[in-house]
């Protein structure tokens, strides 16, 4: 099928060096959709799939920079935030987003490994200037406890508390992923203005670094291609579940999700 022109989507998000999370699993992730991906580095991370080493944030004229000069040459179908670090980035993302952006906003605050990618005083920031500009917001259950304060968030009426909380700040849609839960499967929580949705899928016995960020933009990727989001949350739900499904597993024990999985030239499974 040809598509005139390609469309675009943007991550905004920090770099992961092990290249399972951030900046790089999302540009993996458009590029599998055969969606163009625009960058916009918020920071440099020394990581791998066990720890957080360190991280070192840009500035906020760096991050405005990038997003400007990209909106002067391309039209954005779709934007991604993850990690931001601090409120001057959060304020230069505000300040440079194009009216109209469709924003999914992947709230990155604690790396599953347990170091903190967003300040205290930017999540504040991020509550009251970000979530209300979001298409749709993304948090998994930690983060949907931190930026509604409902703890501990257990039972599927907790989630769709938590999920009414988050559009009631301001967002479009909220989906709370249920991958760091403890039952079998993983139930994904899709609430907009219609209602709600739920959507299980089945919870593989290793933990796969980068798959909040690769399902965020599978979503990006999706509204790219002119989806809305009632189709676009099933589909990438499918899509997550293959490439973790058939994550890259390392000799350390560590996994990233595959988005290329059925692109393989080599047999890994
Ligand atoms: C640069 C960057 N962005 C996002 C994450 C979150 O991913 P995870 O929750 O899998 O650690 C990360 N670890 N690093």
């Amino acid at each position: 099928m040809a598509i005139d022109p390609i469309p675009t989507a943007c991550t905004i998000a920090g770099s992961d060096s092990s290249a399972g999370a951030g900046i790089q699993a999302d540009l993996k992730v458009f590029s599998a959709y055969g969606v163009y991906g625009l960058t916009v580095i918020t920071a440099t991370t020394a990581q791998n799939t066990r720890r957080v080493a360190g991280s070192w944030i840009q500035s906020g004229d760096s991050v405005a920079a990038q997003i400007t000069t990209l909106c002067e040459e391309f039209t954005i179908g779709a934007w991604k935030t993850g990690m931001l670090g601090n409120p001057e980035v959060i304020d230069a993302v505000i300040d440079s987003l194009p009216d109209g952006a469709s924003l999914i906003l992947d709230p990155v605050i604690v790396s599953t490994s347990g170091h903190r990618l967003l300040s205290a005083d930017a999540l504040t920031l991020l509550i009251d200037g970000l979530i209300p500009l979001a298409t749709v917001v993304t948090p998994n259950i930690p983060e949907a406890e931190m930026i509604t304060g409902i703890t501990p968030i257990l039972t599927p009426e907790d989630v769709r508390e938590a999920a009414a909380v988050i559009r009631s700040l301001g967002a479009d849609a909220v989906i709370i992923k249920g991958g760091h839960g403890t039952d079998t499967e993983a139930t994904d929580i899709l609430l907009d203005s219609e209602g709600e949705v739920a959507l299980s899928s089945p919870r593989y016995p290793y933990e796969v670094h980068g798959s909040g960020c690769s399902f965020a933009s599978a979503i990006a990727a999706e509204i790219a291609l002119g989806a809305d989001l009632r189709s676009a949350f099933p589909d990438a739900k499918r899509f997550i579940d293959g490439a973790i499904r058939h994550a890259i597993r390392f000799d350390s024990g560590g996994a990233v999700p595959d988005p290329f999985w059925e692109m393989r030239r080599i047999e890994i499974d």
